[in-house]
């Protein structure tokens, strides 16, 4: 049977960072209750950047299980646990310190190895496996949730442009030592891992990520490493963006609301897409 094709990309716009931080913390309770009922448990991964502060919406959040978390981090910097570069750290910073997630569910790298990268990076996959083992048989793990980061590049994780990292397809982590922005030395999950999830969420704020986000959406023959981020079915893949960086792409807006699987994805960029022609037919014919 030939393999279904990705769904396409939800694109959800909101008018203000304050309502795409409730809005993506609803999103994550939600994905965390599919996950439970589905699986027992919830495993998502965490980027560097901004996303750790658009997260802060989950800090008070009621009828959370907490208890069934395990938290990954998509990429790490080859740092101290302490250190400002260290995505755990900022991630800990805005939002896993206020919530009781057990330690032991949080899965950091071992700083130990931060000299040796290529340890480093086994000891994450390592962990990894450790994880996925029991629960999943497939040949690369199954994220019930990634939340990823657009880079003014394009770059998401630690996958940066035209980087030979964007080819690997036997590891489930890999490591660099030549990222061109940040910290040059890092691990990060790869791009197999990053489009085996259940679901995929990019989160994208602010006027410097416009270009980008329409190249992304728009032009996604271009290839840059986040318009490769199409989950195999059935998973799926949402953009949260606020108003700013929404502002230049042409890709029609969904309302935000729950998307459970891909034919309600597929049913709602159509009807997106849709609306979007309707209202520039009236504005074309000047009408309200
Ligand atoms: O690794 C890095 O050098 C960056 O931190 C990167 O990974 C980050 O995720 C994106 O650039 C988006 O970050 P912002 O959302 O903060 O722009």
């Amino acid at each position: 049977m030939p393999a279904q094709p990705p769904a396409p990309p939800v694109f959800y716009s909101f008018q203000n960072n304050d309502i795409l931080v409730d809005s993506l913390a609803n999103f994550v309770v939600k994905a965390q209750r599919d996950a439970v009922e589905k699986r027992g448990k919830f495993t998502i991964a965490l980027s560097r950047g901004s996303l750790a502060a658009n997260l802060r919406g989950l800090v008070g959040q009621e009828n959370v299980q907490w208890d069934k978390w395990e938290v990954f981090f998509c990429d790490e910097a080859a740092v101290p646990l302490s250190d400002d570069d260290s995505n755990y750290h900022s991630n800990y910073l805005s939002f896993l310190s206020t919530v009781p997630i057990p330690p032991s569910q949080v899965h950091t790298i071992d700083p130990s190895l931060i000299g040796d990268l290529e340890e480093l990076a086994d000891q994450y996959e390592k962990q990894l496996v450790n994880h996925f083992a029991a629960s999943n048989a497939a040949r690369y793990p199954t994220f019930d949730l990634m939340l990823l980061g657009m880079g003014p590049d394009g770059e998401t994780a630690s996958l940066f442009p035209g980087h030979e990292l964007l080819s690997e397809r036997d590891a489930w982590v890999s490591y660099l030592e030549d990222a061109p922005r940040g910290p040059k030395k890092r691990i990060t999950m790869t791009l197999p891992v990053l489009t085996h999830c259940y679901r995929a969420v990019f989160v994208v704020s602010g006027t410097e990520k416009a270009d980008m986000l329409h190249t992304i959406l728009d032009e996604p023959e271009t290839g840059l490493p986040c318009s490769r981020v199409r989950p195999a079915a059935p998973g799926l893949v949402f953009w949260f963006a606020d108003a700013e960086a929404a502002s230049k792409t042409k890709y029609p807006p969904t309302t935000f609301r729950w998307i459970d699987n891909q034919k309600e994805a597929e049913e709602a960029v159509e009807a997106a897409k849709r609306k979007l022609a309707r209202r520039l037919a009236q504005e074309e014919s000047g009408e309200d």
